[in-house]
């Protein structure tokens, strides 16, 4: 079926529990994801943005199985996750990846460069022939831009860009399908941001790579993105093509977060009005009835308190869940 995408998600709930220290028990759930639906086809990117504590970070580690999820299907190749044996997960986590924001807590500070590259490839003996290693190890840290004959060295001998290469070297040490990149660029200065997404970009390209990348930035996803989803309190809340969600943008809460991005092209442009958020997130323990992003709405009216908004298309391929986005870009200034 050449139309079955590489990876969906379909009404996805994860929840934790919510402890009260004082009564050591536990007193409600946090709705950390609450029926999100995506679609990530091969070869393409989705862009995955929202405050932090929007529930991202959580999305992406119940695609690879470090969180259970409560209800909802996960589907890799068309094959069910939340269902599937751990031996069977194995078996497919080779083709689904992880890049994470901060490579320093994720790479062993006593192996080389060399053995954290072909740990993957002892647990999987049919990637590379043992004889092989080496060779493979120098070729990947080639393709990633970094120095083969740097192989011998410790994580603490690079730098901060250096790192997250060596996390993308790793990643794709088992020649995977998709690599979720969540925040994979956030912790580097923006020259060396440049640099890592023009590698994920060429990477993409060169393998055939698909990507879910997760970022707070509107900025960075719109480099790497073909299609983005915004996030609100656990769920999505509007998504488009890339270009689409940038230029005409129908949800307040993506309208807000826009206004803040510095605009690419501002002579174009008529000057984008900045958007303030009033308010604080609230807790995903215990969300506003209705539409989950009211309380912080300048459009909010009393309906949005008693009907929850559906994800509707509202335009051809760009959902957007607010009762009002038909009424946009007077607030974004087009
Ligand atoms: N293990 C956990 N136990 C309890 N609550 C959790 C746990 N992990 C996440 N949460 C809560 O779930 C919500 C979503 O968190 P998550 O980390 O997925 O958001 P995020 O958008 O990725 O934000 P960030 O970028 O800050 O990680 C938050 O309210 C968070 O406090």
């Amino acid at each position: 079926m050449p139309d079955t995408p590489l990876l969906s998600v379909r009404d996805l709930h994860t929840s934790f529990p919510l402890r009260s220290a004082l009564l050591r028990r536990t007193v409600g759930q946090v709705q950390a994801v609450a029926g999100v639906s995506f679609d990530v086809p091969a070869g393409g990117t989705l862009g995955l943005v929202g405050e932090s504590g929007s529930g991202k970070s959580t999305v992406a580690r119940t695609i690879v199985g470090l969180e259970k999820a409560r209800s909802g299907n996960i589907l890799f190749e068309g094959e069910e996750l939340t269902t599937l044996a751990p031996a069977a997960m194995r078996r497919v986590r080779r083709q689904l990846q992880m890049i994470f924001q901060d490579p320093y807590a994720s790479l062993n500070p006593r192996a080389t460069v060399e053995q954290i590259i072909t740990e993957a490839w002892e647990i999987h003996p049919d990637v590379v022939p043992r004889k092989r290693f080496g060779a493979e190890a120098r070729e990947l840290l080639e393709r990633v831009g970094l120095n083969p004959d740097h192989a011998r060295r410790y994580p603490h001998q690079f730098s901060g860009g250096q790192r997250q290469r060596i996390g993308i070297a790793r990643a794709l040490a088992l020649r995977p399908k998709l690599v979720i990149c969540d925040e994979a660029v956030s912790a580097l200065d923006v020259s060396v941001q440049a640099q890592v997404l023009n590698l994920l970009e060429d990477l993409r390209r060169d393998l055939g790579l698909a990507y879910l990348f997760i970022a707070h930035d509107l900025s960075v996803v719109r480099h790497i993105s073909d299609q983005v989803a915004v996030m609100y309190l656990g769920r999505i809340v509007e998504t488009a093509s890339r270009d689409e969600l940038f230029t005409r943008p129908l949800h307040p809460y993506t309208q807000a977060l826009l206004s803040a991005v510095p605009d690419p092209k501002p002579w174009d442009r008529p000057p984008r009005r900045p958007i303030i958020i009033g308010g604080d997130v609230p807790s995903p323990a215990d969300p506003p009835s209705g539409c989950r992003f009211r309380t912080r709405c300048w459009k909010a009216q009393d309906s949005c308190a008693t009907t929850e908004p559906a994800l509707e298309i509202r335009l051809e391929r760009h959902p957007a869940a607010c009762h009002f986005a038909a009424d946009v870009a007077e607030v974004v200034g087009g």
